[in-house]
């Protein structure tokens, strides 16, 4: 390495290293030694020619400035740095525009210090970035069109102050993406809704797609997102004169609804009723939704409260509770309680209803479009009520009508482990030992349930991430056992209007498809990476199998369990299994109770070396 690029390192390390405490020990980034012979802490070189590749100091509480004048004015530096990762420092530098000389840059990683300032336009001229991470620091000001740095395929910006709108961004090339807990307002970008919610949750001025927060504006006016600065003045009157026909709407619409429900209340009459055109109706997903609840009782007289499903009173407006623990709810209890829309997922809308007097919080499931015939449906209740786990949410109670029908189960208050993984607050931590834990329960859960339900053909049908749920003690649990299989969708193995009359093959396929659904939870604990989000065109099966192949192995771990330390051995044992589970022939992935086996004794092999490392008998010797 030439002088000037060990001089231009040595000062880039002084600005950085400003009150350095030598806690954690760094050799080399002196002037009197070579980066790539005396192998300086963090520096990387490429094998062939003696260059620097990469520098990576994270987490090694450096608390001076980034200044990237120092290496990137420097040309032989600039054009050989390939990798910056300064995460979870406490760097600051207002301004860090010469960033932009260091030409080959494909991984720029600052998040968790404390940047603050604006995040310079000159980043768009990096136009070999692939991963651009700024999270957890304080950046003001707008987002510059980052659009324009063709292969970017990780951005995370989330927890900081940027306002303005988000620009465009190729979001089909993206394979992470995340703004949340930021300032931003006005519509998600066309494309923004392959990502999930939780990529902009905490900018309560966004809407649009995938939030559950629709945009007040007509979608001409939404695809303005690109504009940095905020409505003018004739947009303010205009979007104003739009609220006020969407209040009137929504006070006619109410009057109506509630004299429509009188007037059933009057003539109480078993009169099966859709409430379609109600939610259409809805002028924001965050309605409470206590009046749509009620829309449906409200034409059915009877309330039904029982042990078991047999108790329950043949009839089409049904409510059966089978839990002890809702015995005693009243019908009407549920309807009168203030319910608020949790979340819509492709068969249904979920919300969570409090009922003050049983001091009880529950998630009511409302399926619609759904023209199983109630029959069908009553007996496979009475089924999955009969087959219980512990880590396998039992549905409580449930309505069923033609054209309606109502899941009740208890409501989970920490979430989806979908929502864990990708959607954790600043400081939360999902670590190893944890992920593990779920893993092995979720595995024995399915197990046990594709045991008993075999004989009945009834698989999960629907097993991913977001139907994992976590209750007070975050123990997790699998949702929706067995009521998800018939699915509307036309390319579903088991479109049926029945759950019964399935061939053998469809049955035995969908048990595969479970094991398959597990491997891709797997793969999420592992990657800390969303199921749906493509990666240079593959789903994340593919894209894992992909680089395993490439032997870049460690590279799909998520950062957090290598950073934590985690065994390498057990996380590519555990990968191992995922991969087996989502191997693309059906018949060549592992049956459930040998997955369940494997993954306990990875958990086992865990535990005993935490033992060991925590023995008392280990200091000693
Ligand atoms: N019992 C529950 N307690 C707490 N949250 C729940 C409960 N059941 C569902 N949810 C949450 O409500 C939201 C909507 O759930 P829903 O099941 O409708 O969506 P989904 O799982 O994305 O799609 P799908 O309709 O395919 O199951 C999700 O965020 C889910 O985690």
């Amino acid at each position: 390495v030439d002088v000037d690029a060990i001089r231009a390192l040595a000062g880039f390390f002084e600005n950085l290293s400003v009150n350095f405490s030598q806690s954690v020990p760094v050799s080399g980034w002196n002037r009197t030694s070579d980066p790539c012979v005396s192998n300086w802490t963090g520096i990387v070189c490429y094998d062939q020619t003696p260059s620097v590749k990469s520098i990576v100091l994270n987490a090694f509480n450096l608390s001076g400035a980034f200044n990237p004048s120092f290496i990137c004015n420097v040309a032989s530096l600039a054009t050989s740095i390939s990798v910056i990762s300064l995460e979870n420092n406490n760097l600051h530098g207002d301004s860090f525009d010469t960033v932009a000389n260091c030409k080959s840059l494909t991984h720029l990683y600052i998040s968790g210090n404390k940047f603050s300032g604006s995040i310079p336009d000159s980043l768009t001229r990096l136009n070999n970035l692939k991963k651009l991470e700024i999270s957890n620091n304080g950046f003001l000001g707008s987002l510059p069109n980052l659009a324009r740095i063709s292969g970017l395929i990780d951005f995370t910006a989330q927890n900081n102050h940027l306002s303005g709108s988000i620009p465009e961004f190729d979001f089909l090339n993206l394979d992470s993406f995340n703004v949340s807990n930021n300032d931003f307002s006005g519509p998600i970008p066309p494309g923004g809704d392959r990502f999930t919610a939780t990529s902009y949750f905490g900018n309560p001025r966004l809407c649009g797609d995938p939030l559950p927060v629709k945009c007040d504006v007509p979608s001409s006016h939404a695809s303005d997102y690109s504009k940095k600065n905020g409505p003018s003045s004739s947009e303010i009157l205009m979007y104003s004169g739009y609220a006020l026909v969407g209040l009137i709407v929504i006070l006619v619409v109410t009057l109506k609804v509630c004299k429509k429900g009188k007037k059933k209340e009057e003539s109480i009459k078993e009169v099966d009723h859709s409430f379609h055109s109600k939610e259409n109706d809805a002028s924001t997903p965050y309605t409470y939704a206590s009046n749509e609840l009620k829309s449906v009782a409200m034409s059915k007289s009877e309330v039904f409260v029982g042990n078991s499903v047999e108790s329950a009173p043949v009839s089409s407006s049904l409510i059966v509770l089978t839990s002890p623990e809702v015995n005693g709810l009243k019908f009407e209890e549920l309807l009168k309680a203030p319910a608020e829309l949790l979340g819509r997922g492709k068969h249904g809308s979920v919300y969570k209803v409090n009922c003050e007097e049983q001091r009880m919080t529950l998630a009511v499931k409302r399926i619609k479009d759904w023209s199983l015939p109630s029959n069908d449906f009553k007996l496979r209740m009475k089924r999955l009520n009969n087959v219980k786990h512990p880590n396998v949410l039992p549905v409580v109670a449930f309505y069923c009508s033609r054209q309606e029908k109502l899941l009740v189960y208890e409501y989970q208050p920490n979430g989806s482990l979908l929502k864990l993984l990708h959607g954790m607050a600043t400081g939360q931590t999902f670590d190893w030992s944890s992920r593990l834990g779920v893993a092995s329960a979720i595995a024995d859960a399915l197990a046990f349930m594709h045991d008993e339900l075999r004989p009945d053909g009834i698989a999960h049908g629907n097993l991913k991430s977001s139907n994992v749920l976590f209750n007070k003690n975050m123990e997790p649990s699998i949702s929706e056992y067995g009521l998800m299989t018939v699915d509307n969708s036309a390319n579903s193995p088991l479109i049926n209007d029945t759950f019964q009359h399935f061939n053998t093959d469809q049955i035995e396929s969908a048990f595969r498809a479970d094991i398959h659904a597990l491997g891709v939870i797997l793969l999420e604990l592992l990657t800390g990476k969303m199921p749906m989000v493509e990666n240079n065109g593959m789903d994340l099966a593919t894209w894992v199998v992909s680089v395993v192949k490439e032997e870049w192995t460690v590279e799909v771990f998520d950062r957090a369990l290598i950073r934590e330390g985690a065994s390498e051995e057990r996380m590519v044992n555990l990968l191992q299994i995922a991969i087996k589970c989502v191997d693309r022939s059906s018949d060549s992935r592992p049956s459930i109770n040998q997955v369940a086996v494997m993954i306990n004794n990875i958990k086992e092999e865990d535990e005993r070396s935490m033992d060991v490392s925590e023995s008392p008998f280990s200091m000693r010797h």
